[in-house]
């Protein structure tokens, strides 16, 4: 991660506000040295609300719209209320005086600014503007804390109370805030001055304002408000508020702004939406011989796979470039590209934004390429590269120091080394090594967590209940382990069991990533209590790189430090173990990818993508 010092990731402010409010900032703030350019002297040109907004007949206009919910879409002949999909107002020429807020600009432009990225943004911001004292910034404070706040107390009704919440933001060239809808505790008015150049709706760094779907998630983009010089923009905020700042796409223009939040009495909220659980698989069947067309040959060979498994063992994470023959790679590749996939667009916008394939208008090399990730010798595959018990022929490697259980484990290497049986009795060449944890001593420590996935380790756990019943009858034997006499059954009862209390399952997606996509880190998260096996294998990945966005960071759960950044590679398949401790985003993929290098040396256009096979294989 491009900084050290990110905070509670919807806390945008750098310092925290300054009184009563909690902050929620991880460290102290940083003491700098201030600068205090013309803090000794006199404004000349006074600090004042446009008096427009001051007259009686304007405050109770406002206060109608606060108070007894009029609808106004414009008050006077400038002020805009917005009331579609929340209200917000926008105050042109909030300032009186020009050359004031000229002033104010420059020093705000001579502030330290600090580089602010994670997953919902990009930017760069000063400190809290509470801490200083020069003459413009002062009076700024002034204008807002004092005079317009009690403006607002009148026109709301809120009972703010004295807290400096203040901030300076600039957005250049592909700096973007996802959608959020602002909440934390106290936080009740959010407004943005704006000090921008002349500005247009291509230049991007729109406010757009999202309205909701029936589980009270942003849905789309109903309101853009392009930032004006001099425009003051607030709103109530609310579990409705969800806005973005949308990237900004002119790379000459800088969008300076001043915002903050004014608090008061924190009002209970509902409880946060808990999205429904994805469906787990246990393996597909699928015919051997996919298998060995699909997978480069090199990771069938056991030595290789067990010095995979060591790396993976030490770092609980690889990229195996080559992953797929190259004949199948291109063909992937090509139907990908070319054929009439239905591209489904998942959100919602708080959450992540990329689009999915309908499995069933896959065409055929696709779902057979699905398939052969989902099969069952994939499970072993990847039991052997990353030592989880991924199959049944995968030893437990919970329990190596258990004396008892290493009978259970030699019993079992001795099936693996047997190989899986085919229908017609062959052996499978590419799963005939050794078991997993003959090679390695212990599991990877589990560092790396996907918020995506939280709702389906629960799903994990919910449907290993359903399907206790059915591993009973040895579902699990029939693919493909055989058992030849009683001896092995007895001893097979253990492992059996070992199996019904979790069958190793898995979800596949097919994903289109192009400018504009995402995923963010989020709180909705069911708590699980699994581990989880990441496996992405990506294509044509051309042009994308750590400034474009597109990669993927993990990080530890309330912890600033980024564990893990996956950079998509072609044709690399990229296995990442993770806890429920660590979460993972896709930085958001801007402008830049666009007009990076394709494949065959051309700028990319507005449609270039890349694509990611993702699975997650649960134990
Ligand atoms: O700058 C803007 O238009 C909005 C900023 C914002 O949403 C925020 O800082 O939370
Ligand atoms: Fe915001």
């Amino acid at each position: 991660m491009s900084e050290a010092n990110i905070t509670d990731k919807r806390d945008l402010s750098d310092g925290g506000p300054s009184e009563e409010a909690p902050s929620r900032v991880s460290s102290p703030p940083r003491k700098k040295k201030q600068k205090t350019n013309g803090a000794v002297g006199v404004l000349s040109h006074p600090a004042e609300i446009n008096e427009k907004y001051v007259e009686k007949s304007f405050k109770d206009c406002m206060r109608a719209v606060f108070q007894d919910g009029v609808e106004a879409t414009h008050i006077g002949t400038e002020a805009a209320v917005i009331t579609n999909p929340f209200t917000c107002c926008v105050l042109p020429n909030f300032v009186k005086d020009e050359r004031f807020l000229k002033g104010l600009k420059e020093e705000l432009l001579e502030l330290d600014f600090n580089n602010k990225s994670n997953d919902l943004y990009k930017f760069q911001q000063s400190d809290a503007l509470q801490n200083f004292t020069s003459l413009y910034i002062t009076a700024l404070k002034k204008l807002l804390y004092e005079d317009f706040l009690s403006w607002l107390r009148e026109v709301t009704g809120i009972p703010f109370i004295n807290t400096f919440d203040l901030t300076c933001s600039k957005y250049n060239y592909t700096d973007v805030l996802l959608c959020h809808d602002d909440e934390l505790e106290g936080r009740r008015v959010a407004f943005i001055l704006y000090l921008v150049p002349t500005w247009a709706k291509k230049d991007g760094g729109l406010l757009d304002l999202f309205d909701m779907d029936e589980h009270g998630q942003p849905k789309s983009v109903v309101k853009s408000l392009v930032p004006n010089w001099n425009n003051f923009v607030f709103f109530e905020v609310t579990p409705k508020s969800f806005h973005q700042v949308s990237e900004v796409l002119n790379q000459d223009k800088c969008r300076l702004s001043v915002s903050g939040w004014f608090h008061g009495p924190t009002v209970p909220r509902p409880a946060p939406y808990i999205e429904p659980r994805c469906t787990l698989t246990p393996h597909v069947d699928t015919q051997e011989t996919l298998f060995y067309e699909w997978i480069n040959e090199s990771y069938l060979d056991f030595g290789n796979q067990s010095e995979v498994q060591d790396t993976f063992s030490d770092e609980s994470e690889i990229q195996l470039s080559r992953f797929f023959e190259k004949e199948k790679y291109e063909a992937v590749l090509t139907q990908l590209q070319n054929s009439d996939i239905r591209w489904k667009s998942r959100g919602p916008a708080n959450k992540r934004h990329y689009k999915s394939a309908e499995l069933t208008s896959l065409p055929p090399v696709i779902q057979e390429c699905l398939s052969v990730m989902q099969s069952e010798h994939m499970f072993l595959l990847l039991s052997n590269f990353t030592a989880l018990r991924l199959h049944a022929q995968a030893p437990c490697s919970d329990d190596d120091d258990d004396d008892d259980d290493e009978d259970e484990i030699e019993e079992v290497q001795e099936k693996t080394e047997e190989g899986l049986d085919d229908e017609d009795g062959e052996k499978v060449n590419g799963t005939r090594c050794k078991s997993a944890s003959e090679e390695s001593e212990s599991k990877p420590e589990a560092r790396i967590v996907d918020h995506d996935d939280g709702d389906e380790r629960e799903g994990v756990t919910k449907e290993r209940g359903e399907q206790s019943d059915k591993v009973q009858d040895g579902d699990v034997h029939e693919q493909g382990t055989s058992r030849k006499d009683e001896t092995d059954l007895q001893d097979g009862v253990v492992i059996k069991m070992k199996r019904e209390a979790s069958t190793p399952r898995c979800r596949a997606e097919v994903r289109k990533w192009t400018h504009g996509c995402y995923t963010l880190l989020h709180d909705t998260d069911t708590e699980g209590s699994e581990f989880a096996l990441d496996a992405s294998v990506f294509f044509n990945t051309h042009g994308v790189s750590q400034a474009t966005g597109g990669f993927v960071s993990y990080i530890a759960k309330g912890e600033d430090e980024e564990l893990l950044s996956v950079l998509p590679e072609e044709n690399s398949l990229s296995l990442v173990y993770r806890d429920k401790e660590t979460l993972k985003f896709v930085k958001h993929i801007n402008h830049s990818y666009r007009t990076s290098r394709g494949s065959n040396g051309n700028p990319q256009n507005s449609h270039c993508a890349f694509y990611e096979l993702y699975l997650v294989y649960y134990e």
